[in-house]
């Protein structure tokens, strides 16, 4: 397999030099080197915690996918019913957000309104989401896609055009939106895996695509998103995540995954 997709070679735009952060005062453990020494003086680092992947679920395999138009769409068209759930639902979260955003990203603000007033009411999004909820399937593993999702995709794409989703919502193109704590809280306590955002040095990631090909496994982080001692105040797992790989550049590596800012 791996042979496969190297000699296919289509590699996207990020050289790995860019992964990895300048900014490293000591180096952490890392897949190449042995566990830190028990020496006096030395500091004691977080045990190694080996998880085995699926097949296909490689780094490579993760850097590939993102990068198809398919996959590009499918997380722009999340980023937005993420949104519309976490902060539409509640009034004094869209009033609050229309306010911050109107001026810098009005054409982000003025496309998720109208969705939520004519196309899909964020309580109508709710349930659809609760429907699904049980089958805790992330619909970026399924060979075969949700049904309710692909409803939801079909309803907005029958009114605004895909180049339209695709300008605004991929890449970094959110991620100067202004989320309130409490909207990201409300998405921490939501238990559909399609839904999940993380907070890392402020910025908010839409992770979900992103769990299954984690090398240190999906369970670590949803346990961090999932702990009942979330409030809004330790919204933020950045001192968790460095805690583990401070050499990774969490924002090049997922550029095309933040929702914005708290
Ligand atoms: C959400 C964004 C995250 C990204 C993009 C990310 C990325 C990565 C990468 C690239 C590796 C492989 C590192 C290497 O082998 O050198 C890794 C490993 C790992 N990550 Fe993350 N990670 C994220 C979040 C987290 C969080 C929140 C935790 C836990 C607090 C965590 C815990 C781990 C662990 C335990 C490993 C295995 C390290 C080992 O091989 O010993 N990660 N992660």
């Amino acid at each position: 397999m791996l042979n496969r997709l190297l000699s296919n070679a289509s590699l996207p735009d990020l050289p790995s030099s860019k992964l990895i952060s300048k900014n490293v005062s000591r180096q952490a453990q890392c897949s190449t080197l042995p566990p830190a020494s028990s020496a006096k003086g030395v500091l004691h680092l977080p045990p190694r915690k080996k998880v085995q992947l699926p097949p296909d679920h490689g780094h490579l395999n993760w850097l590939q996918l993102s990068q198809t138009k398919a996959m590009k769409l499918k997380i722009a068209l999340m980023k937005v019913i993420t949104i519309l759930v976490s902060v539409y639902t509640d009034d004094v979260s869209r009033k609050e957000f229309i306010q911050k955003n109107s001026l810098l990203l009005s054409l982000h603000v003025d496309l998720l309104t109208y969705l939520s007033e004519e196309v899909i009411s964020p309580q109508e999004l709710v349930t659809v989401i609760k429907e699904i909820e049980s089958k805790k399937i992330s619909i970026f593993e399924q060979k075969k896609d949700d049904k309710l999702f692909n409803s939801v995709f079909a309803k907005i794409m029958a009114k605004v055009d895909m180049k339209t989703i695709l300008e605004l919502f991929t890449g970094s193109g959110t991620a100067d939106l202004i989320i309130s704590k409490e909207a990201v809280l409300r998405n921490y306590e939501m238990k559909n895996i399609n839904m999940y955002w993380i907070v890392l040095n402020s910025k908010i990631y839409y992770i979900t695509p992103y769990l299954m090909y984690h090398p240190g496994g999906e369970e670590i982080i949803m346990k961090l998103l999932k702990s009942s001692r979330n409030t809004v105040e330790r919204l933020d797992k950045y001192k968790e995540y460095q805690r583990y790989h401070r050499w990774i550049n969490e924002t090049d590596l997922l550029a095309q995954y933040v929702i914005g800012t708290i």
